[in-house]
């Protein structure tokens, strides 16, 4: 058997359609432009690939795009002010603050210094404390491509054992969050899981955000589980250069796996799109209006 490929990036270029068309109706009605800034301190050569990437399809969504790079030497208060600049500033509704911070930088303090309504990210301890109560968030961009993904494909999750691997703010914990409120059973499984075979092995869903290239055997999966692999990870390659694989040994899990999302194209591209979609959402709670379905869980 082969597995379906979850095709994160056809998805997530239908829904960028979709968001394209809020955003002209909220400029058509409303004559509002939503706007995204991204804070990108330092020069991280994947960190600027990523923020180029998010402005380029800011503006093709019609959407405004403002882009802050700071010297990695920016000191915490500088970086503080200007946060606070940008949650005074109408023009903005969402405000993604690129991490890893360099070292000096207290990133807990630096998210939860952004207006919650503005965190489009949702790792304010607030949208955190909501998502964990089920209460309206903002929902974190990764795990919330990923439940749009199972959701496009299974349908209802209900009952399903999701195993996640990784404990992260980021991913892992949001990530189980949400597949709970779908009334998944979960399992948070980490680097000290004893027997993590054994376990993922019981899963109808694996998401690995583990950060460990290809660290997922095909051995390890169940026949017909969906496998979503949210690890980007760069190797050297035989012939001197470097190519893109996530968490999963793509062809060993997608030989037994039901359905599986692959690196590149499954879940970097969807990750995007709900940044944009969340920006969107956010825009339309800030000016009191009712919110696009689909745009958010
Ligand atoms: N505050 C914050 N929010 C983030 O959401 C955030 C962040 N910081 N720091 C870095 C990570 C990484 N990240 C990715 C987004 C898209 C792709 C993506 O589109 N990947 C493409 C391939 C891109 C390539 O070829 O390099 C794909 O998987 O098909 C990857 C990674 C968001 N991050």
């Amino acid at each position: 058997m082969k597995a379906h490929v979850l095709d994160g990036k056809a998805f997530a270029a239908k829904l960028r359609v979709t968001i394209a068309g809020h955003v002209a109706a909220l400029h058509q009605a409303q004559g509002i432009v939503p706007g995204l800034a991204v804070v990108l301190v330092g020069e991280d050569p994947a960190s600027q690939v990523y923020v180029r990437s998010k402005g380029k399809m800011t503006r093709e969504v019609g959407m405004q795009s403002f882009e802050h790079r700071l010297p990695d030497t920016t000191s915490e208060a500088d970086l503080l002010a200007l946060i606070a600049q940008l949650n005074a500033d109408p023009a903005v509704h969402g405000i993604l603050v690129q991490l890893p911070l360099p070292g000096h930088l207290n990133s807990d303090l630096v998210i939860n210094s952004i207006d919650p309504a503005k965190d489009v990210d949702g790792f304010h301890i607030s949208n955190v404390g909501l998502l964990g109560t089920g209460q309206k968030a903002m929902v974190p961009c990764t795990p919330l491509g990923c439940l749009m993904l199972l959701r496009d494909h299974h349908g209802s999750l209900a009952g399903k054992h999701a195993v996640v691997i990784g404990r992260s703010n980021i991913v892992g914990k949001p990530m189980a969050q949400l597949l709970l409120g779908d009334s998944c059973t979960v399992t948070i499984a980490h680097s000290r899981t004893a027997d993590l075979a054994a376990m993922v092995r019981q899963a109808d869903i694996v998401v690995a955000a583990v950060g460990r290239a290809q660290m997922v055997p095909g051995d390890w999966i169940k026949p017909g589980a969906t496998v979503v692999d949210v690890g980007i990870n760069r190797i050297a390659t035989d012939d001197g250069g470097t190519r893109l694989v996530g968490d999963v040994d793509y062809d060993s899990c997608a030989a037994v796996a039901g359905a599986i999302a692959p690196v590149p194209g499954g879940v970097g591209p969807m990750t995007i799109a709900c940044l944009l979609a969340n920006t969107v959402t956010a825009c339309c709670r800030a000016n009191g209006l009712a919110e696009p379905a689909g745009l958010t869980v």
